[in-house]
């Protein structure tokens, strides 16, 4: 099915495309929904137009995708990790040959231009490759103990895993979340976030021709319902959540009362501190990395732009030029470089944030829904400052405030007065002050002379109410695996009884 949908995509063009295919994914194929009377629609944000129809799953629907999980958990915990790591090589390879179709979808779904939805796929099987390659060294320690007896700990998976996600990085969060906890011998159950349900399923369908047992990674869609079902199912070992604050919040205390584990990946409102010892040019375009990818909706954007004083006006210059000049179109068009947003909703509530007096520099709003494009700055703390609603609540668009700032001390105080704690930056030619800064910000990565870059061997996640757990790099192992202790006697039992 899914191969007749892509198989079309080379066509395609923006308000083109119809999906009728089935989206769910369990037991090793598509499943058609049995509630087809709840179906909502699904947007193409570049036109407005319907592009599916998206069918919650239902208790039964998601009872029958975790069992499905779980039975194929049975069988692939139980392969080396090197069996794993092969098909896990063969996944990432028939993404890499398919990155173009599944880019194309990923736009049309999300509204992201075509240049960044391919950087998105590249980073989707970038990661199931470094879990391959982790997966076959998976090992436990061995201790000796007094007497000849001795202890080893095993590295064991954890069983059947959810992931719920966001709208933002569709396939990439579903190949963030399945890489590592495929690695270590789980199944997954994976959740869409219901505005793009198409893109997950493609990656269900790659990992079942790339060899890995029917039901090792279903995809049921729904919204908030079955995001519940899911938490609560005694089956689920852990739930992995990428969204916002609020969502996490409750996702956290579902999960408590069946003692799951859970990474959450949440919101931020990021502080990118620019010093007059900067490489300007670099500064400039670092802070449009950290504002205006996939129209400004990143979770880890720089969307607090602190500039020292001094060099306000020649950054404000050139932040204003290189902003005006960005091309705003059809996002499927290589020459575009910024999109759509999510939907109407969306960009109501991105103008609800700008509409409170602040100076917009410069603002586009296309038709027909949700092109926009603004750039809100200041160089006085009058019109844009700290206390303002949206210098302090994540916006999730393509708005950047700017605030000057006189010392250093100064800076790291306001850049760290926020309960977030995703991201943040620093661009100085001062190695000791970049380091002194990286270490004083109370956030889960800092980026020092770039920003918004992520190598899938990087550690990501946040500090304070941005969340908890990591994704990518090494130590995400540790948030889908578990620890066994096995203690062995080789002599006789010494009983005080
Ligand atoms: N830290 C990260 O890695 C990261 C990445 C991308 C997006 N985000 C954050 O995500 C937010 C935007 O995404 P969004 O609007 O999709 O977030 P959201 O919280 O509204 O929804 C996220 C997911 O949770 C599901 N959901 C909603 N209510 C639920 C419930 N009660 N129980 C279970 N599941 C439920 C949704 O259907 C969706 O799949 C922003 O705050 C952004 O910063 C964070
Ligand atoms: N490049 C991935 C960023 C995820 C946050 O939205």
């Amino acid at each position: 099915m899914a191969q007749s949908l892509l198989n079309s995509m080379p066509q395609a063009t923006t308000g083109t495309v119809v999906v009728t295919d089935h989206l769910n994914f369990w037991d090793g194929k598509r499943v058609k929904p049995t509630q087809e009377t709840n179906s909502e629609p699904v947007f193409e944000p570049a036109t407005g137009r319907v592009l599916c129809q998206m069918v919650p799953c239902g208790a039964e629907e998601v009872d029958e995708a975790i069992k499905s999980a779980h039975a194929a958990y049975l069988k692939w915990s139980k392969m080396a990790g090197m069996e794993r790591a092969r098909v896990m090589l063969e996944a990432a390879r028939i993404i890499r040959e398919r990155k173009e179709k599944i880019a194309k979808l990923e736009v049309i779904n999300n509204g992201k231009t075509i240049t960044e939805a391919l950087v998105d796929i590249d980073i989707a099987w970038q990661c199931i490759e470094y879990y391959a390659g982790l997966a076959g060294t998976l090992a436990g320690q061995h201790i000796q103990l007094p007497g000849g007896a001795f202890a080893y700990t095993r590295r064991e998976p954890l069983g059947v895993c959810v992931g719920i996600g966001a709208w933002n990085y569709p396939f990439q969060i579903a190949s963030w979340k399945s890489a590592p906890a495929l690695a270590c011998g789980n199944a997954m159950v994976f959740k869409p976030s219901p505005m793009t349900p198409v893109t997950a399923v493609i990656l269900a369908e790659i990992y079942k021709e790339a060899g890995v047992p029917d039901g090792l990674f279903c995809v049921v869609q729904g919204g908030a319902e079955t995001g519940t079902l899911l938490c609560h199912h005694p089956m689920v070992a852990k739930v992995s959540f990428t969204g916002s604050v609020p969502t996490g919040k409750k996702i956290m205390e579902m999960s408590s009362k069946g003692v799951k584990q859970v990474t959450l990946e949440l919101g931020g409102k990021s502080p990118l501190i620019i010093f007059k010892d900067c490489e300007l040019q670099n500064a400039v375009k670092g802070a449009l990395m950290a504002n205006f990818l996939t129209q400004g909706q990143v979770c880890c954007n720089g969307t607090r732009v602190y500039v020292q004083r001094e060099i306000m006006p020649q950054f404000l210059e050139e932040v204003v030029k290189r902003t005006k000049a960005i091309t705003l179109g059809d996002p499927l068009l290589d020459g575009t470089r910024m999109g759509a947003l999510i939907s109407k909703p969306q960009l109501e509530k991105v103008l609800g944030f700008v509409s409170q007096g602040v100076q917009i520099v410069t603002c586009y709003i296309m038709s027909p829904f949700f092109h926009l494009h603004i750039l809100c700055v200041t160089p006085g703390t009058d019109n844009c400052n700290d206390d303002m609603t949206c210098v302090k609540e994540e916006i999730f668009g393509p708005v950047m405030s700017v605030m000057p700032f006189d010392t250093e001390e100064e800076v790291i105080k306001r850049a760290n007065n926020t309960t977030f704690g995703l991201a943040s930056g620093v661009f100085t030619r001062d190695i000791s002050r970049a380091h002194r800064v990286a270490e004083n910000l109370e956030a889960g990565t800092c980026f020092i002379n770039n920003y918004n870059i992520s190598p899938v061997e990087v550690p990501f996640g946040g500090y304070k109410m941005s969340g908890f757990g990591r994704e990518n790099g090494q130590v995400t192992i540790e948030y889908y695996s578990q620890l066994k202790t096995v203690v062995v006697e080789m002599g006789d039992v010494e009983s005080l009884f």
